[in-house]
């Protein structure tokens, strides 16, 4: 059960035992989570159960919408939601500040909320109904079902990450629940293969929220920058493995043990990539501070505590306000 570390780069966790009754493997899961966090903070995630079938269908549906005509995809612009849910254009973030917009379309889809929830009354950010495309009759039910699938992955895998810290396995119990949990579908045509240094399909970033769980298809491009060499690790895909990464908050808590990992899309390829992230960010109330477990006597917090929806709200209008 330990972090293999592949020719490729980064490890590879098997996460099946964080599933079973035995302690002892879910503990097993969280020695080698651990290995892998303290490595290069990205990992790819094997024996998660998510069925092959469904992310075919999410990649299916994905390719579909951004087939669809210019029209019928503004017809569901983000700017039409108060939620931030919907078509995002080509161009419309810029990830790494300075460089040009990214060479990405999206779309984000969050919790389903009606509109007389609370929250959503309350209009409080990032909760809302989403944006469903006209004539894609498919889409939303295999969106949903991913959504689902994706939040009983992410709640697995913060136990884990709380096995992995020595804490109990239900520490984060105020950061999971109800969180912020956003799908997002992203389409990356192919860009010139003389890349310019400041042209990315998405410029260098780190994720904001707690942890990213990462579909992309077979065409690669994602790189992860290695702090021990000073380059830029090529991510490439494994079937059947999604890309997990840590985030910001995760960062946070761990006064950096666990790094929020610079990372970026090129793609040189010549072909059409897709790729679906789904953001765990977490209880948008809950605050993050470094766990005191995480500092050596003597040592400081490197951060001073944070909500996450503040954190979140701050990253958007940096990385969409030059676009
Ligand atoms: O498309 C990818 O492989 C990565 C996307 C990403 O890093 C992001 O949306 O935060
Ligand atoms: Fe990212």
């Amino acid at each position: 059960m330990s972090a293999s570390s592949a020719a490729i780069g980064l490890p590879i966790v098997d996460v099946s035992g964080l599933s079973c009754s035995d302690p002892e493997k879910r503990r097993a899961v969280g020695t080698a989570l651990h290995e892998a966090c303290l490595d290069k903070g990205f990992f790819y995630c094997v024996g998660h159960g998510i069925p092959a079938g469904l992310v075919e269908a999410v990649f299916a549906e994905t390719k579909s919408f951004f087939d669809l005509p210019m029209e019928a995809k503004l017809a569901v612009d983000k700017a039409k939601s108060f939620a931030n849910r919907g078509y995002e254009t080509l161009g419309g973030q810029t990830l790494q500040a300075g460089a040009r917009p990214d060479r990405k379309e999206g779309y984000y889809i969050g919790l389903e909320l009606p509109e007389d929830d609370a929250r959503v009354v309350a209009r409080k950010f990032n909760h809302g109904p989403n944006q469903w495309p006209q004539d894609l009759p498919g889409f939303r039910p295999a969106m949903r079902a991913y959504h689902a699938a994706m939040l009983d992955l992410a709640e697995r895998l913060m136990r884990g990450m709380a096995l992995s810290l020595d804490l109990d396995e239900n520490h984060f119990a105020g950061f999971v629940r109800d969180p912020l949990a956003i799908l997002r579908l992203l389409h990356y045509p192919p860009q010139p293969a003389e890349t310019v240094a400041d042209d990315f399909g998405a410029g260098a970033h780190t994720d904001f929220g707690g942890l990213t769980l990462l579909l992309q298809d077979d065409v690669g491009g994602l790189q992860v920058f290695d702090n021990d060499s000073g380059g830029w690790i090529v991510a490439q895909p494994i079937p059947g493995a999604f890309v997990i990464n840590l985030g910001d908050m995760i960062a946070r808590w761990t006064n950096d043990r666990y790094r929020s990992t610079l990372h970026r899309v090129v793609n040189a390829s010549g072909r059409e990539r897709y790729s679906v992230p789904f953001f765990f960010t977490g209880n948008p109330d809950f605050e993050v501070a470094c766990i005191p477990t995480c500092l050596e006597p003597g040592e400081k917090p490197k951060y001073l505590p944070i909500k996450v929806e503040d954190h979140l709200q701050a990253m958007y209008r940096k990385t969409y306000a030059a676009a």
